[in-house]
């Protein structure tokens, strides 16, 4: 398995034969807005003029941060764990929008920090979570390959299991340290417009949070041109994995609901692998967490939802999904003008 595998080009004259057909359909030219360019997008990725989105596939990888010591969220570590419980259990958003939306759904444990069992688990732990990159590198070289190829694998099985899009989740204490941190880097800006919340920690902690940040960043000092060692130094098993599972989706044309900030920053992960990544993918929501605007810039995307969610595990790329059927909808089963006999003259002059 390469991870590194060709990402086809967008098949652009599908998309163009795609756009000519909306115009055909029984309604004013482009009066479905977003809608239409959705539709194009799709026909675009999957190379088909009737794309199909169904079913979803949401992939939920879980990893603990040894960076939770330092106290940057407003949970305990273990909540990691236990929210993993609660996935398998089917209590969580994710498992209640998965049901909603008809997706297949799996959680991947490739980095929880305590041992964990569960019907229906999938245990690739890499290693009992990150360090403490305050103090040394998050994971070597090696963990950090083997993150990506687990998130490649994953997303290559539920792809070949039939799902025709991919939303990919994550869940782990503190991850919003570890991507604030990444987007810091990636993106050259200053911290304090990227570092947020997270789970919801008071105003007074954001300072110390950044300080933490700040001072990773000055200690691991990552070459901002390679993601492996970017996601070694600072990175989280869950986010390398995340990048994996999306270059695997790209490279098979399968659609990629892009979810909230952590998200996003495992995104421009992936565009450092392979550019061409983003091609696939469709940003679900604007999260509200501070930073993920300027991830959104550096994705050149532009979110479909924005209601104010922070949750991550994919929960508002599961919110989104809907917006992608009735793009794909419009397009097969509206009828067009000739078919309707209505007629179809517009007189843009009036
Ligand atoms: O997806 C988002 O935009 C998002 C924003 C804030 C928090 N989260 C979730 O909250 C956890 C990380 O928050 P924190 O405060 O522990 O860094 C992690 O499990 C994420 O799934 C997710
Ligand atoms: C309860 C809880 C659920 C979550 N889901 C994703 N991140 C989370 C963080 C917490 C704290």
């Amino acid at each position: 398995m390469n991870v590194l595998q060709e990402i086809p080009a967008l098949n652009k004259e599908i998309g163009d034969q795609v756009r000519s057909y909306i115009n055909q359909l029984t309604k004013p030219v482009g009066s479905l807005g977003r809608l239409e360019e959705i539709a194009i997008e799709l026909a675009e990725m999957t190379a088909s003029p009737f794309p199909s989105v169904t079913p979803p596939g949401v992939i939920v990888f879980a990893a603990d941060h040894g960076v939770a010591k330092e106290g940057v969220s407003a949970y305990p570590q273990e909540v990691t764990a236990q929210m993993v419980l609660n996935f398998l259990n089917g209590g969580a958003a994710i498992n209640v929008f998965s049901r909603q939306i008809g997706a297949k759904f799996t959680v991947v444990d490739v980095g929880v920090a305590t041992d964990l069992k569960g019907e229906g688990l999938i245990s690739k732990k890499v290693r009992y979570g990150t360090e403490n990159f305050c103090e040394k590198d998050a994971m070597s070289i090696e963990e950090a390959k083997q993150a990506v190829a687990i998130g490649y694998e994953q997303a290559e099985a539920m792809i070949t299991g039939g799902i025709k899009c991919l939303i990919v989740g994550e869940m782990g204490i503190a991850n919003t340290t570890a991507s604030s941190t990444i987007l810091a880097l990636l993106s050259g800006k200053e911290i304090e417009s990227l570092v947020g919340k997270g789970t919801g920690i008071p105003d007074e902690k954001l300072a110390h949070k950044r300080d933490v940040i700040q001072r990773a960043l000055s200690a691991r000092n990552p070459d901002v041109n390679d993601p492996l060692d970017i996601l070694s130094k600072v990175g989280g098993l869950e986010i390398a994995a995340m990048a994996g599972a999306m270059l695997a989706g790209a490279s098979h044309r399968i659609p990629i609901l892009v979810d909230g900030f952590i998200c996003s920053v495992a995104a421009l992960i992936a565009k450092l692998f392979n550019p061409r990544v983003v091609d696939y993918m469709i940003l679900g929501h604007r999260s509200k967490e501070s930073g993920h605007q300027v991830a959104i810039d550096m994705l050149g995307k532009q979110p479909l939802l924005d209601l104010g969610m922070r949750l991550g595990e994919g929960s508002g790329a599961a919110v989104a999904f809907p917006l992608l059927q009735f793009a794909t909808k419009m397009l097969s089963e509206m009828a067009t003008f000739s078919s309707a006999q209505i007629s179809n003259r517009h007189d843009p002059s009036l």
